[in-house]
């Protein structure tokens, strides 16, 4: 069955990279965020946020362009390449070169923006992060899994993994399931729930952090922006996807007893990030 790893503070440590002193920007990896919809803006307003506030030196959001003020207002930091068109988006096409890509979130499942992520899929070679709406879309089209580069790591919760893979009888059989895509495409999945569960082939990470103040909108959202961030760092997909769920989940438990678990929003957790990483070095 393979081994089995609960993902705790030593876990993390062994895989935590120190930033060195005479970094810059440029290598700290550049991060492209592609997605957003009329009226699910906010999704990539949370997933770049996160992005560059778990480290990336630069991110970019690709977005159609009814989200053009949105972004650069709501998040400075963060660059902004349009689509042309305006509610969603009908093509993937920019001359920058990330580290790490992240796509899906907010991004609707219109018939366009469909074959918009096939034409992307055909090209793209570099590591990707698949939530959300892209991963409903493969679920529409799972022949385009083998397009998926190795490594890939998807990040559905129960309803999408439900769309992708079908229903189950048990958690093992869930498991399993998962087991034998992975294996299948060399991808890693991150099982969103309580709590997260990380598959990569034949290895299970269980994590450790988080509470139900993570039950909000957007939250998933923030998660593909802190994975994204850590994998165009350079960590290793499967290293990534351990330490962005360890920090999302810290960060919950670390806020709860100030905010209570119906108070915590997404934006919280963007916000202590940075507590965050300062439990884990400290
Ligand atoms: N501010 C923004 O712009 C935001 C934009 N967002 C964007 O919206 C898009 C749609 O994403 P989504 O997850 O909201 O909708 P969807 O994929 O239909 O699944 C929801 C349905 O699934 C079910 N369900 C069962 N278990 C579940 C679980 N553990 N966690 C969650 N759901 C679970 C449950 O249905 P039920 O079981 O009740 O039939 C529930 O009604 C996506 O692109 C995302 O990025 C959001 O992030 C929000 C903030
Ligand atoms: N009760 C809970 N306890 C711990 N974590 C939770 C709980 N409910 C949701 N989460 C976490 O919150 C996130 C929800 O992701 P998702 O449903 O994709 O949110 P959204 O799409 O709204 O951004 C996941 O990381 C999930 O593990
Ligand atoms: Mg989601």
């Amino acid at each position: 069955m393979g081994d089995f790893c609960q993902i705790d503070k030593q876990e993390i440590i062994k895989r935590y990279k120190p930033i060195d002193k005479y970094t810059h920007k440029g290598l700290r990896g550049h991060a492209l965020i592609i997605g957003g919809s009329y009226g699910k803006m906010g999704s990539v307003v949370l997933a770049s946020k996160a992005c560059i506030k778990a480290g990336a030196g630069l991110v970019t959001a690709y977005i159609p362009k009814c989200g053009y003020d949105i972004v650069q207002i709501s998040v400075p930091e963060v660059m902004v390449i349009t689509d042309d068109y305006l509610e969603h988006i009908i093509k993937i096409d920019y001359k920058l070169q990330p580290q790490a890509i992240g796509i899906g979130i907010g991004m609707g499942q219109h018939p366009d923006t469909g074959h918009a992520f096939l034409n992307f899929l055909k090209m793209n070679k570099l590591p990707l992060v698949v939530d959300a709406d892209a991963l409903n879309i493969l679920s529409q089209n799972k022949e385009w899994l083998s397009l998926l580069p190795k490594k890939t790591i998807l990040t559905p919760h129960q309803k999408e993994l439900e769309r992708l893979i079908g229903e189950w009888n048990s958690e093992d059989e869930k498991l399993e399931m998962v087991r034998k895509i992975c294996i299948e495409y060399d991808l890693i999945f991150v099982l969103k729930g309580v709590p997260t569960i990380i598959i990569d082939n034949t290895s299970t990470y269980e994590n450790t952090t988080g509470n139900q103040a993570l039950a909000t909108a957007g939250s998933g959202d923030v998660l593909t922006g802190i994975i994204t961030s850590l994998v165009a760092q350079s960590y290793k997909p499967i290293d990534a996807a351990i330490i962005g769920v360890y920090l999302h989940g810290l960060t919950a438990d670390i806020a709860y007893p100030d905010v209570s678990y119906q108070s915590f929003i997404a934006s919280d957790i963007i916000e202590t990030l940075g507590e965050a990483y300062l439990h884990i070095i400290a």
